[in-house]
């Protein structure tokens, strides 16, 4: 089956509770080269500081996607390609991986389906908010966390992985394992990925590398280096 997603090197991902860089604008924001934006954070988002960003991105030409952290987030908007939903194999909770999404499609009858994906997570920074919040099992091996992976796409029929490691570069190893592990579906990898090198390092083992706080925190010409940086990586590749 394709997706959208088969042929993403990078997402950015814009935290719609956090400021852009110095006089960043959305319209540098869309023109970094990444190949997608995904909108979401784990603390303090809000439908109406999503409607923010994305009517801010609007008009320009990349694809824009909803990443909700619950249901509340949820925003209906016609500049949206999509909606990835996180769903946490490794919660401690079961809210995360099922809960929250029995209580939308509850709540809402009208959902449009065509446009509302899944993401497979595993949380792996026991540090970051994601894991407290959904209280997750992080001490897991790269065994692990590709059995989480394989269980992901060929149990649960799930065509996108999501490799968490939100505020800390991750393990080459697990990340690489996990890829490995998966047959059609896509790999993403995020956390911690802050210049050239390590967008380079980690995109030969992720099929697709997200940055978050990096753009907050050093803004759209860091971004621009990491999206070089995982085509690079994918450009040595065999099957490139
Ligand atoms: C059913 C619906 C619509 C939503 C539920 C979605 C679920 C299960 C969310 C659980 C995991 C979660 C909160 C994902 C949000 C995406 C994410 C990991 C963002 C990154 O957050 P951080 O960077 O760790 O957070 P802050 O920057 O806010 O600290
Ligand atoms: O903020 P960073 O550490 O880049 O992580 C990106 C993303 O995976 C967060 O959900
Ligand atoms: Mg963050």
């Amino acid at each position: 089956m394709s997706t959208p997603w088969d042929d993403w090197d990078h997402v950015l991902k814009v935290d719609p509770d956090k400021e852009l860089h110095a006089d960043d604008t959305f319209e540098d924001v869309c023109a970094t080269g990444t190949d997608a934006i995904e909108i979401g954070g784990t603390l303090d988002v809000t439908a109406d500081k999503m409607r923010r960003v994305v009517d801010a991105c609007e008009a320009y030409d990349v694809p824009l996607y909803q990443e909700p952290s619950n249901p509340g987030v949820v925003i209906d908007s016609d500049a949206l390609d999509g909606y990835l939903v996180p769903t946490v194999f490794n919660a401690g909770d079961p809210f995360w991986v099922t809960g929250a999404h029995k209580e939308w499609v509850r709540i809402d009858d009208d959902l449009d389906w065509e446009r509302t994906h899944t993401e497979a997570y595993v949380v792996l920074n026991p540090e970051a908010s994601v894991a407290r919040l959904t209280d997750a099992d992080c001490d897991l091996g790269a065994d692990d966390v590709a059995a989480y992976a394989r269980v992901a796409e060929r149990m649960f029929g799930q065509d996108l992985v999501y490799v968490e490691y939100s505020g800390t570069f991750g393990d080459v190893e697990v990340v690489g394992a996990a890829r490995d592990a998966l047959d059609d579906a896509t790999l993403f990898y995020g956390g911690g990925i802050h210049d050239y090198e390590s967008a380079r390092e980690m995109g030969a083992h992720a099929d697709t590398i997200v940055v978050g706080d990096l753009l907050h925190d050093e803004g759209v010409d860091a971004v621009r280096e990491t999206v070089e940086g995982v085509r690079d990586a994918h450009a040595d590749l065999p099957d490139a």
